[in-house]
């Protein structure tokens, strides 16, 4: 599969050895940094990802910072990506079948490398399922988002 992988400082390490293990395994994937330890802000590598990912629907990102949660913030706001924290199995490949998810973001500080294998291995197998629901579900996610970009979202 093609991926695209990318994490701040925190994740630094954890990225690192999931890229090698995922070439290992046959995937191609594109590093987008951080390429060294020293601190980067986790909005910029996210902006660089997620610009990867949604230029080609069959692109699945992996994000890691130290918790996942700036990551997933980031991921959110950019037109296109749907993003979770997938710290468990179950969410790890429900999140595509029913969500479509196509970035998923790790904590390099909560999960270890084996569970994030794991993960990474449910998130990968998953496919969204095209139940005329989780279609329509996710049809309203992509007019939230035009709404936010025309302005429609405005909250009093
Ligand atoms: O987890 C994160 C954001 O949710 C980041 O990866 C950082 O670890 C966190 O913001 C702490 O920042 P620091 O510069 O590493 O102290």
């Amino acid at each position: 599969m093609n991926i695209v992988i990318g994490s701040d400082h925190a994740g630094f390490r954890l990225k690192q050895e999931l890229a090698d293990w995922l070439r290992e395994t046959g995937h191609q994937v594109d590093d987008i940094g951080s390429h060294t330890p020293d601190p980067v802000d986790f909005p910029d590598i996210a902006h660089a990802l997620c610009g990867k990912v949604r230029q080609d629907a069959s692109r699945r990102g992996i994000l890691v910072c130290g918790t996942g949660v700036g990551a997933v913030i980031a991921a959110n706001k950019i037109n296109g990506i749907r993003a979770a924290v997938c710290h468990d199995i179950h969410s790890a490949h429900q999140g595509v079948e029913h969500d479509d998810l196509n970035v998923m973001c790790l904590g390099a500080q909560i999960v270890g490398p084996w569970l994030a294998r794991d993960l990474i291995d449910a998130f990968l197998q998953a496919q969204f399922v095209r139940d005329e629901d989780f279609v329509r579900r996710v049809d309203k996610l992509n007019r939230l988002e035009q709404q936010n970009r025309s302005g429609e979202n405005r909250l009093p």
